[in-house]
């Protein structure tokens, strides 16, 4: 497979189906690894592990399918004139660093002042979905989230935080236990005005 995927680069995802490896592939992919870890793949308690792993593995990048363009085409205007921050927060998330391909999860916190419609609070979540079940950085996972939000939405402004746990910095390295990290980006009003800022951080409840 490696000969197949390194020269793509920076190709555009999802891969494309024919630089896909089978199922049958990705499976003895996962029994080399059971090896690796110094099990034996034959032993009945993983016999149908790489089965399970690589119909997980389906669920847990699922987002390379999910288009947040799709997520976000559907705004309703008649809020009553409502113009105000949108916050939908403590949004649970879990998500893989690319580094270690091992989880790293929290709590994500999107706002946005809206300009022309306000979006289903639901999409919100489902957004952060899109991009969380796929091999991620933090940083990476904030700028998509608003990025996706301005490219559709084209709010007044928009607003994002994560707090999230890395269990690669937690469960092995450097073994930091309890450490937190926390990314934001604003634009709009939020990166203009002070205020703005303050009044998200207020609503979130960040000191
Ligand atoms: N900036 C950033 N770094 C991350 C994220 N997830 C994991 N990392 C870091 O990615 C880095 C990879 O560092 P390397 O030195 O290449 O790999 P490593 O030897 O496994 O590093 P250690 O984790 O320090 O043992 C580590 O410092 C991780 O903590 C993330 O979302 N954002
Ligand atoms: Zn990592």
């Amino acid at each position: 497979m490696d000969a197949k995927i390194t020269p793509l680069g920076t190709a555009k995802l999802p891969l494309e189906p024919a630089l896909r490896p089978t199922r049958e592939e990705a499976e003895a992919a996962v029994r080399t690894l059971i090896a690796w870890a110094g099990d034996d793949p034959r032993r009945e308690g993983v016999l149908e592990t790489p089965a399970r792993v690589t119909k997980a593995y389906g669920e847990l990048f699922g987002g390379y399918t999910q288009d947040p363009k799709e997520i976000l085409s559907k705004t309703f205007r008649e809020v009553g004139g409502y113009d105000d921050i949108v916050l939908v927060r403590d949004i649970p998330f879990f998500s893989h660093c690319e580094h270690h391909m091992v989880p790293f999860f929290g709590k994500a916190h999107i706002a946005y002042l809206p300009h022309d419609g306000v979006v289903g609070l639901s999409k919100l979540a489902r957004l952060v979905e899109a991009f969380a079940r796929r091999l991620q950085t933090q940083e990476t996972l904030t700028a998509q989230i608003i990025d996706a939000l301005n490219e559709n939405l084209g709010p007044r402004g928009a607003a994002v935080l994560l707090e999230a746990e890395h269990m690669c910095m937690t469960m092995r390295g450097v073994r930091a236990h309890g450490v937190k990290t926390v990314t934001h980006r604003f634009t709009g009003v939020f990166a203009e005005d002070r205020v703005e800022q303050d009044r998200f951080f207020a609503m979130v409840g960040q000191r």
